[in-house]
């Protein structure tokens, strides 16, 4: 049993938590001791409801009561009763002298400019900012409030509904119990809407209102207290951010839905739903004139939340059947100044969805979509250079507008200045080029998360062609919220045959149907369109685009990574600590300006391996080239007991077959003295060139081709794929023979016999099939590949683990196909993956000799 004193102090903790300080705490709660008659349960109750309610009301009357005094004592004192009296005169009802009414209707007023009209549909158009209230204002001024406002804007084809203001009212009171002095003006419809207090009421009790506490409606109600409104309307806006400028009357639009039939038997405010409020514009003074916002209920005929599939209940919630009489989902909609369109739509569960959709380029002929990312990142330095500061017309509007002039600036910009060629890589237009975007969609083997939504993508005053997507979490990345360097287990990687198996199945089922209903862009939606805009997902320097032109195949469900991961077992230890004092340098800024060549360049034989254009030299170049042209006749380690043959078979294990003893770039690491800009890191920073996949048209399947001249020596691309034991990659072909189709793993076999008898957890290899990089895409050609592999230390100086880096082995024009020779032995039937039948069109095609020979 708490004490008195307890008690006290306890409701000025739950006050506390709301924002309500003592002093104000103080004087309510005697009042309301006195008023229950110290019954201290009634006050505690639903975390202390009744008093912050009682709170909440001195507040209001208190603001109200200087308001009108301020009104009386400036214009006219005597308007809001000649309106009173002309209102009664007029015959209206009012909740006023309808005290015992268990249910009361008020009236609306209609203003002279649409007497008996409101909109036809649930779609009630506000326009400017007069009379707007803050949502903690019971249903009843809200109503009201969206009446007056839509009737401005929307002329309207609806007789008003009588239904829209409802007001439940309990007891036996002789008052319309609850309702404020504010709220019985504006019932009144004379006077503009009063002033709210800030994040009052229902904001303070979606606080306070806990699963614990939801009988609200059994709860006894003081006769004094306002909180006895229930109101039909949704109160709660989840996830709607409010401002401090709320405070003010004209600072924001409130929406309601209308229209809503109402029963006595309709559930009260339990069954909240929730509303949108869209901020204020304060770059002009917090006039929404500008705007046009829009609210649509589930009953629309254009339903702008259809179902999804990953989250059923807020989609049951958001789109309710016309039977259904509860109103739980809202979408609101502003258009800014004809150039833009915010929708915005929230469920009873607070999930809330911005769809932004703009004008401003419409009937533009000369623009084109530019990509997501490039949007973003404008909008982000635009907002940044305006914003740092924290001016205070920044606000989230003019963050949308401000992404809208980004798409037009650059849509229209970058038709201009994009070269011949790079026109033709920008991933908009190969999308779009295709005729559809589906194509492009279909070849990336997108899945999409939800099931009906669709997607415009405009380009060329095409028309908008929404994709319908279909579902699966795990495809190409797109649930790919994690990339552990360790990878987790499981047999065969990171994706799972079945898997696979339901993308391939769904993304073949996409399918283009052309619709005219407004679109909600999910933010899957958004990621999927910046997977198919660029397939390194933003996390290469370069956009990767894609490209088919030859058949409709999709491309191979992978989680595009930019560097190695881990799998399992595999042993690799970074340690700068354990580096000798040969292996950094002390180089105060960039190695290869140094007179003398430092320590880094030991490797390459007191030679640095780049030029200073960051080009593999010459000389190096061709020593790789013809090492892995003739290996054998390379000089080569055999192993005492190979750790390849070993996976091969336990039992009986096969001679070492010989590993090449490579040539290795040593690159500057983190312990050197030297700057990130230093010439001796080239393959650290990553890839540079503009580089597309696509369609072979020779059978080869997917390859990668660079769409800009490439000199002799460039860096491409490294090999990036999971790192894998020897062991643990035959394990994974043995189990997934059929998938060996999409990758060709790589042996990092370079320091093998150095070790004696090397352990199977430092046997590595590299295995693209699930994570990768683009280099997965890179086809086998025999001999004279355009492409050399070079192993590169980055990051260590153990050789059983080192980079695979890509360079050209000669001058290479854009649009030309990347290739380089795998090293395949076609008549290797041993070897863990299938040989494929090789198309490479070489005139040293080892494929073709062998079968020639035959
Ligand atoms: C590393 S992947 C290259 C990307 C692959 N083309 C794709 O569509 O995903 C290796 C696979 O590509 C195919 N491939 C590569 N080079 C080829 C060639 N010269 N001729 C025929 N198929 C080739 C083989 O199926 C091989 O297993």
């Amino acid at each position: 049993m708490s004490t008195n004193k307890t008690r006290v102090a306890n409701a000025f903790r739950a006050m506390k938590a709301i924002g309500i300080s003592e002093d104000k705490v103080k004087p309510v709660l005697k009042s309301l001791l006195k008023l229950y008659d110290k019954e201290w349960d009634l006050i505690e109750e639903e975390n202390y409801r009744a008093l912050a309610d009682a709170i909440f009301e001195k507040e209001e009357t208190e603001v109200e009561d200087a308001m009108q005094e301020e009104a009386q004592a400036t214009e006219e004192p005597v308007r809001p009763l000649k309106r009173l009296r002309r209102k009664y005169q007029d015959g209206q009802t009012s909740s006023l002298n309808r005290s015992n009414a268990v249910v009361t209707r008020l009236p609306l007023v209609k203003p002279k400019e649409e007497p008996d009209e409101l909109p036809e549909t649930h779609l009630v158009k506000l326009n400017g900012s007069k009379g707007n209230v803050d949502s903690p204002e019971p249903t009843a001024v809200k109503s009201q409030a969206v009446a007056r406002q839509s009737l401005c804007k929307n002329k309207g084809k609806q007789p008003i509904s009588p239904k829209a203001l409802v007001i439940h009212e309990r007891g036996d009171h002789s008052q319309p119990s609850g309702i404020s002095r504010s709220q019985q003006n504006t019932q009144l419809g004379t006077e503009p809407i009063s002033p709210s207090y800030p994040m009052r009421l229902r904001d303070r009790r979606k606080v306070s209102d806990s699963p614990q506490n939801p009988s609200r409606e059994k709860r006894p109600v003081p006769e004094s207290s306002s909180h006895v409104v229930i109101c039909k309307e949704p109160n709660v806006e989840p996830g709607i951010v409010k401002s401090p400028n709320q405070k003010t009357a004209a600072s924001h639009a409130l929406i309601t839905p209308k229209d809503e039939p109402v029963t006595d038997d309709m559930p009260l405010v339990e069954e909240v739903a929730p509303i949108a409020v869209i901020l204020p514009d304060p770059s002009n003074g917090g006039d929404s004139s500008n705007r046009d916002v829009t609210v649509r209920n589930d009953n629309d005929p254009e339903p702008s939340i259809q179902q999804s599939a990953s989250h059923p209940k807020i989609a049951d919630d958001v789109a309710t059947s016309p039977n259904e009489p509860t109103n739980n989902g809202k979408v609101a909609m502003i258009s800014g100044e004809c150039s833009s369109n915010i929708e915005i739509a929230s469920s009873p569960s607070g999930e809330v969805k911005i769809h932004l959709s703009c004008d401003l380029a419409l009937g533009r002929p000369d623009f084109h979509m530019p990509s997501l990312e490039v949007v973003l990142e404008s909008v982000d330095r635009n907002c940044l250079k305006q914003y740092k500061n924290l001016d205070p017309s920044f606000s989230a509007i003019n963050l949308m507008k401000e992404m809208c002039q980004s798409f037009l600036r650059l849509g229209t910009e970058s038709n201009r200045e994009l070269p011949e060629t790079m026109d033709a890589a920008t991933p908009t237009t190969d999308l779009l080029n295709k005729s559809s975007a589906e194509d492009a969609l279909r070849a990336r083997g997108q899945c999409f998360n939800s099931l009906n939504e669709s997607l415009d993508i405009q380009s060329n005053g095409k028309v908008p062609l929404p994709i319908e997507p279909v579902s699966s979490p795990h495809c190409n990345g797109i649930d790919d919220g994690s990339q552990p360097n360790k990878m987790a287990g499981g047999d065969e990687g990171g994706i799972s045959r079945q898997e696979q198996e339901n993308c391939a199945e769904q993304t073949n089922n996409l399918s283009l149907v052309v619709t005219k209903k407004p679109l909600v862009v999910t933010p899957e939606m958004i990621r999927s369109l910046h997977d198919v805009v660029d397939i390194a997902k933003g996390q290469e320097k370069v956009i990767i685009t894609l490209m088919n032109d030859v058949n409709d195949e999709l491309l191979p469900p992978f989680y595009y990574i930019p560097q190695n991961a881990f799998f399992q077992n595999a042993n690799v230890n970074f340690s700068l600590a354990r580096l000798g004092k040969k292996s950094w340098c002390t180089c105060p800024e960039d190695c290869l300006s140094s007179a003398i060549p430092c320590a880094c360049a030991h490797e390459a034989g007191g030679k640095y391996a780049y030029t200073s254009d960051g080009l593999v030299k010459e000389e190096f170049l061709k020593v790789c080239i013809s090492m892995n042209r003739d290996p054998k006749n390379q000089f080569q380690f055999f192993c005492k007991e190979c750790p390849l043959e070993r996976s091969k078979c336990e039992d009986i294990i096969e001679p070492c077959k010989g590993h090449l003893m490579r040539k290795f770039i040593k690159e500057c690491w983190w312990k050197c003295g030297c700057n990130k800009l230093c010439g001796n890191r080239v393959v650290q920073r990553g890839i540079s060139h503009n580089l597309q996949v696509f369609m072979t048209p020779d059978g080869k399947g997917w390859g990668l081709r660079t769409l800009e001249d490439l000199p002799e020596g460039a860096f491409v691309c490294e090999y990036v794929g999971e790192v894998l034991t020897n062991a643990e990659l035959f394990d994974r072909v043995l189990r997934s023979p059929k998938r060996n189709k999409y990758s060709y793993p790589v042996l990092l076999d370079a320091d093998w016999s150095a070790k004696g008898v090397m352990k199977d957890e430092d046997a590595l290899c590299l295995d693209a099939t699930y994570y990768g990089n683009v280099s997965r895409f890179i086809n086998h050609q025999c001999y004279d590949a355009n492409l050399v592999e070079i192993p590169v230390e980055v990051e260590t100086p153990d050789r059983h683990y080192y980079r695979l880096a890509f360079f050209t082995t000669r001058e290479v024009k854009a649009m030309e196909e990347l290739t380089w020779d795998y090293g395949i032995d076609f008549d290797d039937h041993e070897h863990p993956m299938k040989p494929f039948s090789c198309q490479c069109g070489s005139k040293f095609c080892r494929n073709i000799r062998r079968h020639s020979k035959c």
